[in-house]
């Protein structure tokens, strides 16, 4: 039965060839409901089921422990840790001693030129996946990398502060909105001076105008975070204001608690409908609809797992220099400097976001920046013996078999070979960073194949997706849960930028922005 089934099973480079050609086919699927709604579900239950959930792993384990399923204070593990006794780091394969962290970073991930990302993402895209991930990525540093802090999925806390005394600081009790400032003619989030005790992380010297109190403590650090956390609040208090249009009897609270189910809806919506959809580049149009799972067999649970963490560590999307509106910002005069968006204007800032492109992940491309984090993720994964690169394809029946099938750059399948040994030696981060970029797609293979999973299931298994939330009246009624099932990223952004006309709200950069050295086939850009 095992065997009918895995000859059954689609290979995953079959089907993704499928899903990113024949575009004719994709069109006259997307536009019958019954086919497009048959095959979502069974996207659906394809990704998650490959989630062990319950979880059944922490890296404190490498066998089955309650623990793996109570002790929320750990992230899970998609694969067992290497247990201490084996012969290599790796397991039996590899190096009996791994290369200097170090050397990996110099010799692998250390940029020496910008690589564009071939898709012509932008960097609208490139912060998009960077504030919503933080909501759920939380490492508790303090008690180690097996260890996180968070809720373990797609709870908001990035909007609304990691509890509730930061969520009671930046709420204004007033008609359920979030508490705002008013510079430069628009609407902000306030000074942290104004509100005290809300946490927020700074680095070296940072002016009292740099310093606002958001839903995350790092939020502050780059611009592009502050633009997104901004456009959020506004939606909050702009959804607030359409609940009391249609229910003027609602106190604070109520307006408040409803109004966050809607933020949560949305962000789910737009996370599927444009954001999923941009990195899958599939001609199939992926949808968010709760109820298509409503009739099979799925647990409304969650647990992030240390692999995604790590896995989603996509510093290479970040650029050397920024530039808004003509004047180009070396990173080191953007980090912290969350005015510029106040200067600029939130129309401006998201016009020039959709006009630059985001770097390509790939190996030998992490800016100076963001090579100490490339450092310590490598540091941190042999702390947690994650499993070779190569056995997490071999658990998704793609395993390769030599180096120069892992990327097609000779000079770094020699440097992985020189450093790691044995194919079955490299670990998890580096070929992940190495690995050579799927059809049409930005990413390597894995990165889909083992983040389509974790991510359907994290996002399909929110409570409001269930069967018992997923109705009007959770949404305050017909009017919220429209909110929710038609949110879009272009309609997130205009509805909340003053001014009549929108700015380019945009995951790729137009071709008219394309430097004429940067032109690729098969390019997204091409076919607007
Ligand atoms: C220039 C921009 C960025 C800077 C300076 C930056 C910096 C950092 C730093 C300092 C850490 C903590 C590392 C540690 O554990 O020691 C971190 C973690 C992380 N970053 Fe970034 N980052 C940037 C952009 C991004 C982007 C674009 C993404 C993904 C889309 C990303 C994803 C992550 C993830 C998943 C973590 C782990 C979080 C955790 O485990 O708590 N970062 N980053
Ligand atoms: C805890 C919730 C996590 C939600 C994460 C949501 C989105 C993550 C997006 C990307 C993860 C990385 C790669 C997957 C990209 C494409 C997946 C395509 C859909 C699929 O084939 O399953």
């Amino acid at each position: 039965m095992q065997r009918l089934r895995r000859l059954l099973k689609p290979n995953p480079e079959t089907l993704h060839h499928l899903l990113v050609n024949y575009k004719w086919l994709w069109s006259i699927i997307n536009s019958v409901t019954f086919l497009s709604d048959s095959l979502m579900t069974f996207v659906y239950l394809l990704r998650s089921n490959a989630v062990d959930s319950p979880p059944l792993y922490t890296s404190a384990h490498e066998y089955i422990t309650l623990e793996a399923s109570y002790n929320l204070s750990y992230y899970a593990r998609g694969l067992p840790a290497v247990p201490t006794d084996c012969p290599t780091p790796m397991g039996i394969k590899g190096k009996r001693v791994l290369p200097d962290p170090k050397i990996v970073v110099e010799r692998l991930f250390k940029r020496t030129v910008f690589k564009p990302e071939p898709m012509h993402s932008s960097l609208l895209l490139a912060y998009f996946a960077q504030h919503f991930i933080h909501q759920f990525f939380k490492t508790d540093h303090q008690k180690g990398p097996g260890f996180q802090w968070g809720g373990h999925g797609v709870d908001v806390s990035h909007v609304y502060g990691k509890n509730k005394h930061v969520e009671n600081l930046l709420r204004s009790f007033q008609d359920g909105k979030l508490k705002t400032q008013v510079l430069n003619n628009e609407e902000y989030p306030p000074y942290q001076a104004d509100v005290p005790g809300v946490p927020m992380t700074w680095m070296g010297q940072v002016a009292d105008n740099n310093k606002f109190a958001l839903g995350h403590q790092f939020f502050g650090m780059m611009p592009g975070l502050f633009l997104y956390a901004t456009i959020w609040m506004r939606e909050h208090n702009r959804v607030c204001d359409e609940l009391r249009r249609v229910h003027p009897e609602w106190d604070d609270e109520r307006l408040f608690q409803t109004g966050k189910l809607i933020i949560q809806g949305e962000t789910i919506k737009i996370v599927i409908e444009d954001y999923v959809q941009h990195l899958s580049n599939y001609h199939f149009l992926v949808t968010f609809k709760p109820e298509l799972l409503h009739t099979e067999v799925f647990q409304y649970q969650n647990r992030i797992a240390a692999e995604f963490d790590h896995m989603y560590r996509w510093h290479p999307l970040m650029p050397d220099e920024f530039n808004i509106s003509g004047v180009v910002y070396p990173i080191m005069e953007f980090i912290f400097k969350s005015d510029l968006v106040v200067k600029y204007g939130t129309k401006v800032f998201t016009d020039s976001l959709s006009r630059q492109i985001a770097g390509q992940m790939t190996a030998r491309n992490h800016g100076f920046l963001t090579q100490s984090v490339a450092l310590d993720t490598i540091e941190n994964g042999r702390k947690l013996r994650f499993q070779p690169y190569n056995n997490y394809r071999k658990n998704l029946d793609f395993p390769h078999t030599k180096f120069s099938e892992l990327t097609d750059d000779p000079e770094v399948a020699a440097t992985l070979e020189e450093l790691y040994g044995d194919i079955d030696g490299v670990e998890f981060y580096a070929g992940l960073l190495s690995e050579k970029r799927r059809e049409n797609n930005m990413f390597g293979a894995l990165v889909i194949e083992m983040g389509g999973p974790f991510s359907v299931k994290g996002l399909m298994s929110t409570p409001i997706c269930s069967p018992r939330y997923w109705k009007p009246s959770t949404f305050g009624g017909d009017v919220g849960f429209n909110i929710v099932k038609t949110a879009s990223l272009e309609k997130l952004f205009c509805k909340n930028i003053p001014g009549d006309e929108c700015p380019l709200i945009s995951f790729v950069v137009p071709p008219e922005n394309i430097p004429s050295s940067e032109k690729c086939e098969n390019c997204k850009n091409d076919e607007l």
